[in-house]
């Protein structure tokens, strides 16, 4: 089963009160910031504070992940060395336009591994896709290396290069939404939707991430604390989708026993991917505190 990454809350690098704290609010990643949460004046601090927490704060089961600033800045090849040598679990590279960006990123990658006598191929990767060549390119760009997890929008830096805005209905992401999941699915690999800035804003923020789950994205970029259970609750499976996918695992086990892949349950067809997609619904439920270890539902 592969990890939840439902939410992947963005703690700005430069901000130490907020990276000691990041892990009590349980998300899913952590994803400290070096690019634009970050000023110039202060990349050097933020790069310096983000290496030592990595090292030294325990952050539980939450997933680590680092947004660099990109190769064509003169702060992307000294992020990605300190970050490698700190054991970051993803770099996640900002503004990305083709596949050559993240083989260019994950040669560097590669170098800074070997140079520290690290496991190649331990520093997995993710890319943020945030413009009309980058969307358009997302197919490729999902497909450009192994080490990739998944592939995000980053609507903000989006919408202002296409001259448009955020609205409440999304139309404006729309074809960027599609393309950056379908991208991501013939990849193979998770999609991630982008950050909702207006964090008073709970209607609207419950709104866009219906929009998203509906779709089929993994999880939402988060920049508060308050947006984690907001997205958990939308995440989580209701009580009816828990029972039908506890009988498609058991109906599927004795199936199993008996020597066949495909069954009917209730007179639906049980096969491979309804296996897996109640897998995921009992991973969810999990993970939402909903079911006990054998997935019977907890008493409400
Ligand atoms: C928005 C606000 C100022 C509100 O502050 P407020 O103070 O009103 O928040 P409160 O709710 O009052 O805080 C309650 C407690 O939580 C603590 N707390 C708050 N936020 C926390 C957090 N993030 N991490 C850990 N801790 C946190 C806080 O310290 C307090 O702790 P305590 O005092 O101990 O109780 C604050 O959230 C914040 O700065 N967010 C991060 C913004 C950021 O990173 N932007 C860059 C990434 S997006 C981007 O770049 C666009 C993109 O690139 C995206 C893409 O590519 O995907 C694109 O193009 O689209
Ligand atoms: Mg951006």
């Amino acid at each position: 089963m592969e990890r939840l990454r439902r939410t992947m809350m963005f703690v700005p690098g430069n901000n130490p009160a907020m990276i000691k704290d990041a892990g009590i609010y349980g998300a899913d990643s952590i994803m400290f910031d070096l690019e634009d949460s970050v000023s110039l004046t202060e990349k050097d601090t933020a790069r310096m504070l983000v290496f030592e927490a990595l090292q030294n704060v325990d952050y539980g089961n939450s997933e680590l992940v680092v947004r660099i600033n990109g190769l064509d800045t003169e702060m992307g090849k000294a992020d990605i060395y300190a970050m490698v040598k700190a054991g970051v679990e993803v770099i996640r590279l900002p503004k990305t336009e083709t596949p050559d960006d993240v083989v260019e990123t994950e040669k560097v990658i590669a170098e800074a591994e070997k140079f520290f006598g690290i496991e190649n191929g331990r520093t997995h990767m993710m890319a943020a896709i945030e413009s009309a060549e980058g969307v358009l390119n997302a197919p490729a760009i999902a497909k450009a290396s192994d080490r990739l997890i998944g592939i995000a929008l980053g609507a903000e830096d989006y919408v202002t290069m296409m001259k448009t805005h955020r609205y409440p209905d999304g139309a404006e992401l729309s074809f960027a939404r599609n393309m950056i999941l379908h991208g991501a699915r013939a990849a193979g690999i998770a999609a991630f939707d982008t950050v909702y800035s207006d964090v008073d804003n709970t209607e609207g923020f419950n709104h866009e991430v219906e929009i998203i789950h509906e779709l089929g994205f993994d999880g939402k970029s988060v920049i508060n604390p308050r947006q984690i259970p907001l997205v958990n609750a939308i995440y989580a499976p209701s009580d009816k989708e828990i029972r039908n996918a506890k009988d498609v695992l058991n109906a599927i086990e004795e199936a199993h026993k008996k020597g066949s892949g495909v069954i009917s349950l209730r007179g639906k067809m049980v096969d491979k991917p309804v296996v897996a997609r109640a897998q995921r619904t009992m991973a969810l439920a999990k993970a939402s505190n909903l079911v006990d270890e054998d997935g019977n539902i907890y008493a409400k």
